[in-house]
């Protein structure tokens, strides 16, 4: 069964956030499950593109209005990520650095979809199905069923994936010109409150949604940024199904970026090394309980919290912990987690910027790892975490309320919080350090942690059975 997987970030190619890591690793294990999946992205100029080898295996120009564009499809010759590879190249548009935020960054996905509509149809290719992530690749449904220039595969099935439902990617109806000719007694299928949205057009268009957690799937139909009614109405054709993480990059036995591997055997030595790592880098006293966040630092993360939190936990617990904070995104949030690591040297650091080494390292080393999301679909850092025995602080929200229980429930491994406050936080690591304290307890729970089964082994099945629902012969 051959499925194409469209997404904006895969990891190792580009990487940006947490939708990278999924689409780096689900067609992998697809394959070894015995279907044939690909994936699609467009070309960036960066260090995979430029250190490896590519063929090109189409070329052709596809319009987007009244500009004529030419794309290539190159291919990665080894298929050494465990699945084909294509990017979309277009020469202006499909060859920058950065993967996103650019001024024309709507032209630029909706480039991508079109070229790679135009080279499946123009090569005869009938795909099995095609996996369409976030709203970079939501307006692929609309079109393969709507446009008649692409009768050819009117009947392919698509399955829409939602890693983040606050972005939409949404534009004005003046910009319908730059799609190729549809069906105009279709366009509600396109549009939400007045405006062409590619989120809600994939939600409406594609044969079934899914979401990367269970709880997410219902908290999009009272949180998602305008499109709430969608979701209730569309609610029987979402499934959540919760990502896995890939066991092969995700390891601490192996991992190439830790520089003191560990098994569940070795912990206590193997993250007090670790442990040691950080604090000699990042000048912190390794006895006291390290705590960290690593990721986007922006609202819907809780990042915003994080400097009053961080104050108000060293005031309370009289300087008895440390923090690491490794991120980058909204300015006011990094000049204010600067601001406290200037104030606070001895107790907390802080490093702006996307690093991908040092997140390893920090997630062998740390002892908690701070998740105070307001959102968080699935969250896979929650999950890094507990693979490195590092015991995860988060809200109870989306796919952290689905992976993490609270040490004190039963069968409890993390600590879980209700409201995205800084009281929620400081009382969180209030009992964190008091769990610290307790090192046999620390060293059961690590243990408990390590052992747990977030492969993707169970999520390709579910996708596989999804796709047997939809009558597909495999
Ligand atoms: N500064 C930095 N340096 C190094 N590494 C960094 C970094 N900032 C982030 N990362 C890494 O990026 C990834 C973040 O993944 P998440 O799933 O937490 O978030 P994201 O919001 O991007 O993804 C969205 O999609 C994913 C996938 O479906 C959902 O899990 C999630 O809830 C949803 O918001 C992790 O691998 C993390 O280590």
């Amino acid at each position: 069964m051959k499925i194409y997987h469209l997404s904006a970030e895969c990891y190792p190619v580009a990487k940006v956030g947490g939708l990278a890591d999924v689409v780096g690793a689900l067609p992998k294990y697809q394959n070894l499950a015995g279907l044939q999946a690909a994936v699609v992205m467009p070309f960036y100029d960066r260090k995979f593109t430029q250190e490896n080898e590519f063929e090109i295996v189409f070329a052709a120009a596809t319009l987007l209005g009244n500009r004529r564009l030419f794309f290539e499809i190159l291919k990665e010759k080894t298929n050494k990520l465990g699945f084909e590879l294509y990017l979309v190249k277009i020469p202006g548009l499909l060859d920058r650095e950065n993967i996103y935020s650019y001024p024309d960054e709507r032209d630029q996905f909706m480039a991508f979809q079109l070229a790679f509509l135009d080279w499946i149809s123009y090569s005869q290719q009938t795909p099995d199905l095609i996996h369409c992530h976030d709203h970079h690749a939501g307006l692929v449904p609309f079109l393969l069923y709507h446009s008649k220039l692409y009768t050819r595969l009117a009947n392919t099935p698509t399955v829409f994936t939602i890693h983040n439902g606050q972005y939409h990617g949404a534009f004005g109806w003046d910009r319908l010109s730059l799609l190729p000719e549809i069906d105009l007694t279709k366009t509600g299928l396109l549009d939400w409150a007045g405006g062409i949205n590619p989120l809600a057009s994939a939600v409406k268009c594609s044969w079934l949604y899914t979401t990367v957690s269970p709880t997410y799937l219902e908290e999009l139909t009272y949180n998602s940024n305008g499109l709430e009614y969608l979701f209730y109405i569309e609610r029987a054709k979402g499934h959540g199904i919760m990502n896995g993480i890939d066991t092969e990059v995700w390891n601490p036995q192996t991992d190439p970026m830790i520089p003191n591997k560990f098994s569940a055997k070795t912990l206590a030595k193997g993250k007090k090394a670790n442990k040691e790592a950080i604090c000699k880098r990042f000048e912190l006293d390794p006895e006291k309980p390290l705590f960290t966040f690593i990721g986007r630092l922006v609202v819907e993360k809780g990042a915003d919290l994080l400097p009053a939190a961080i104050e108000r936990s060293l005031l309370e617990n009289e300087g008895e912990v440390n923090f690491v904070i490794l991120g980058t995104g909204d300015k006011e949030n990094e000049l204010a987690l600067l601001q406290l690591k200037n104030k606070y040297p001895e107790h907390c650091n802080v490093f702006i910027g996307y690093d991908e080494s040092l997140a390893h390292l920090i997630y062998a080393g740390a002892d908690f790892l701070l998740m105070p999301s307001r959102v968080e679909p699935c969250g896979l850092n929650q999950l890094y975490a507990l693979r490195y025995g590092t015991m995860p602080i988060v809200r109870s929200t989306g796919g952290l309320r689905d992976s993490v229980i609270d040490f004190g429930d039963e069968g409890g491994y993390g600590i879980r919080f209700i409201q995205a406050s800084v009281q929620d936080i400081c009382h969180s690591v209030f009992r964190a350090k008091q769990l610290y304290k307790d090192t046999a307890k620390m060293q059961q729970l690590r243990k408990q942690m390590m052992a747990l089964d977030f492969s993707w082994t169970r999520s390709t099945q579910q996708y596989t059975e999804l796709y047997e629902s939809l009558k597909l012969t495999i």
